[in-house]
């Protein structure tokens, strides 16, 4: 079915139609809108993925746009990408593994696809949360690069992750969990592991308690260990090293519960030493004198200077936040690690791809602070590749081809990522600028925002400490509290050099890769004069790494995903009109269905056209230019003018609106491809008789 009717509620009452219908899969122009069912729906499986493969099913789906991908990597030899966005419960992480299925499905053989699909529960158990939102957040970006050998089998994957919230580990609002392992391995660990690692229930370990929530509806957290822990048998973990990983994720729930107790009555601190002190020490192969050492005191250079900074209880505990923090990020890092090195492509590398992208969709709550001003960030980032694709170069190319074209507007962010990118007066560098004076504060910072940016159309001052800023998918204010400190990240040398010291080869590992990182980063006098790690900023980090992400996806075919939440209970069969309309407009869903309907996704150059149809024409055409060519072909065969239009250099060819068909090859190619088969098909015959 295809819309003749092209309206926002003529949109609107087609999806929620078709949702009602379990078709949760709709085509606006070339973008897969998909409506998360919040429940099975009996649309998977290999009965499907056969018909897709067969072709004997179109309608729109996930294996459709995954088919596409894998056709037009093998017959253009470019790679490809499938770009999956939406906010958070919107069905992402779910639409990744089902791309994965597919393509798994169609290039397997080798049995590295099963190692791939693998790599879910491991990377979902350790960088996955329940949150408000979604029981299932997936509270990292995801970049899975699946590789194919010249035959189209897979032969590799790499995977890129990106900004783990850490705060988690130590801080959970009320009703959300922290990483679902913690939860696992007190649940599923065998008595055997439990009682090498000390474990206790989950209520009884401060960082896990202070949420209230422990279990998550129709979730067996002892089942899922022993899922993940078949999964990194897969990916080739050893036995020892699973236990050394184990080992970490205790060590970070007994950290929370490290206390001190004051030594003087200016507020300095030491470690009590009890189970939680002697667990940690124990597990992360330390003595209790070292662990006390690295919480409770700093030793800086001052002046060319060494001295010792005895730690008051607030910064004694920040400390310890710290440590847990970083070496729960480290161990994720490390895990990814293992993963990329178990799946590497090696000398089997071919340079042809696939890349699946499942990064945070754009978040704005009551409150938003460091972590969402990323999120929203990179959201910007890849709502500028999406409208470069789907929008500017497809217009550019019309105009520069000179061809009839009344322009379709959409909403541009580059003055918002400029807000973010400027430099030296942006909100990046401005944050960075902040983070290295060691007097300055969130407010100090705040104020610095106004006064530079406050003339600026897409940011506003708010009162104190907050801000807002004006994104393609809404207004946020942010509230900066918290913003130097997260950004600066530090973890003070006194505690690298305590993982440096540690016995067991995790915490070494880690210490190795801080340290490398700090030389390999600029130093900046605040921290060199502390002694502290002199590592990249947070933001600066994050930003080189989206760049990275953006090169790497330029270079390929683009193939979008967006996904929609009907309704923010979880629930089935609720579909809220306005919440959908929101999403479907923030993303510009219903900007690329008008583009789709009025534009010309298919061309061909003159001279391609000429050479490929002209022998098909009855006067000789050998002297005449292609453009003359191209148009007699389109006379002769009497295509309706309206179908095409003729541009200096290209035909360009009409197709494509809100459809529930596969975006469809244009009828005109098809018909003319169908009259060249069989007349050289003829002719072959011929020659040959
Ligand atoms: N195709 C689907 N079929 C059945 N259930 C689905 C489907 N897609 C999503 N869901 C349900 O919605 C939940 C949320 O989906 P998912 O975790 O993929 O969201 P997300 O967009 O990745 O969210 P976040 O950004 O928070 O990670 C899933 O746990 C699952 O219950």
């Amino acid at each position: 079915m295809q819309l003749s009717y092209l309206s926002e509620p003529s949109v609107l009452y087609n999806l929620q139609y078709r949702y009602s219908q379990d078709m949760i899969y709709t085509k606006a122009g070339p973008v897969l809108v998909a409506v998360n069912p919040f429940k099975n729906v009996s649309l998977y499986g290999t009965e499907y993925i056969d018909a897709y493969r067969n072709k004997t099913m179109d309608s729109p789906h996930v294996y459709a746009i995954a088919d596409a991908a894998l056709r037009e990597m093998k017959r253009d030899e470019v790679n490809q990408s499938i770009i999956i966005s939406g906010e958070s419960g919107a069905g992402k992480t779910e639409t990744a593994k089902i791309a994965m299925q597919y393509l798994a499905s169609l290039g397997g053989g080798s049995g590295i696809e099963y190692e791939i699909l693998q790599t879910n529960p491991i990377l979902e158990a350790f960088g996955n949360a329940k949150t408000l939102r979604n029981d299932n957040s997936s509270r990292f970006g995801k970049l899975i690069e699946i590789h194919f050998s010249t035959t189209g089998r897979i032969c590799g994957a790499m995977i890129q992750t990106f900004l783990l919230e850490k705060s988690r580990v130590v801080q959970c609002a009320v009703g959300e969990r922290s990483y679902h392992i913690f939860y696992q391995l007190c649940a599923g660990a065998p008595a055997s592991l439990r009682e090498k690692l000390n474990l206790k229930k989950v209520d009884e370990f401060k960082y896990l308690k202070q949420s209230c929530c422990y279990s998550i509806a129709g979730v067996d957290d002892a089942q899922m260990f022993r899922t993940v822990t078949e999964a990194m048998n897969i990916v080739h973990i050893s036995k020892e090293d699973q236990e050394s990983v184990f080992a970490m994720v205790s060590a970070v729930l007994w950290l929370g519960d490290v206390s001190f107790t004051v030594i003087d009555n200016e507020n300095h601190v030491e470690i009590i030493v009890d189970e939680a002190s002697e667990t940690v020490a124990e597990l992360l192969g330390c003595s209790i004198e070292d662990l006390n050492l690295a919480l409770s005191k700093r030793h800086m250079k001052v002046n060319n200077e060494n001295i010792v900074q005895k730690l008051t209880l607030a910064q004694a505990t920040d400390t310890r936040d710290a440590l847990a923090k970083s070496v729960y990020a480290s161990l994720f890092e490390w895990l990814v690690e293992q993963i990329n090195k178990s799946l590497s492509v090696g000398k089997r590398r071919t340079g042809r791809s696939i890349s699946i992208l499942d990064i945070y969709g754009f978040e704005s709550f009551d409150k938003n602070s460091f972590e969402q001003f990323c999120i929203n960030y990179a959201n910007e980032r890849l709502q500028q590749h999406f409208n470069r694709h789907l929008f500017k170069l497809e217009q550019e190319e019309y105009v520069e081809d000179g061809i009839d074209w009344a322009k379709v507007d959409f909403e541009d962010n580059q003055d918002c990522l400029n807000l973010f990118e400027k430099k030296p007066l942006g909100l990046l560098s401005l944050l960075d600028e902040e983070s290295t004076f060691p007097n300055a504060t969130d407010l100090t910072f705040a104020n610095k925002l106004k006064q530079h940016l406050n003339s600026n159309s897409c940011f506003r001052g708010e009162r104190g400490k907050a801000f807002a800023v004006r994104h393609y998918a809404g207004e946020v204010v942010y509230d900066s509290s918290g913003f130097l400190e997260k950004n600066r990240d530090l973890l003070h040398m006194d505690s690298i050099q305590l993982l440096a010291k540690c016995k067991s080869s995790l915490p070494q590992t880690f210490a190795s890769k801080m340290l490398a990182q700090s030389d390999n980063s600029i130093s900046v006098p605040y921290r060199s004069s502390a002694a502290d790690s002199q590592k990249l900023s947070v933001a600066m980090k994050f930003k080189g790494q989206l760049f990275q992400l953006m090169q790497r996806l330029e270079s390929t075919t683009p193939h979008f995903i967006r996904c929609i939440k009907p309704n923010n209970l979880q629930l089935p069969a609720i579909y809220e009109q306005g919440l959908v309309l929101q999403q479907l407009k923030c993303c510009g869903v219903l900007e690329v269905v008008r583009i789709s309907r009025s534009g010309y996704p298919t061309r061909m150059t003159h001279q391609k056209f000429a050479r490929r149809y002209g022998f098909l024409l009855l006067e000789d055409v050998a002297s005449q230019d292609p453009l003359s060519v191209s148009v007699a072909i389109l006379h002769q065969f009497n295509i309706l003018p309206e179908m095409y239009q003729v541009g200096y250099t290209k035909l360009f060819f009409r197709t494509g609106q809100v459809s529930d068909s596969i975006y469809p090859i244009c009828c005109i190619i098809t018909t003319l491809e169908c009259k060249a088969v069989v007349f050289s098909t003829c002719s072959q015959a011929m020659s040959c008789t």
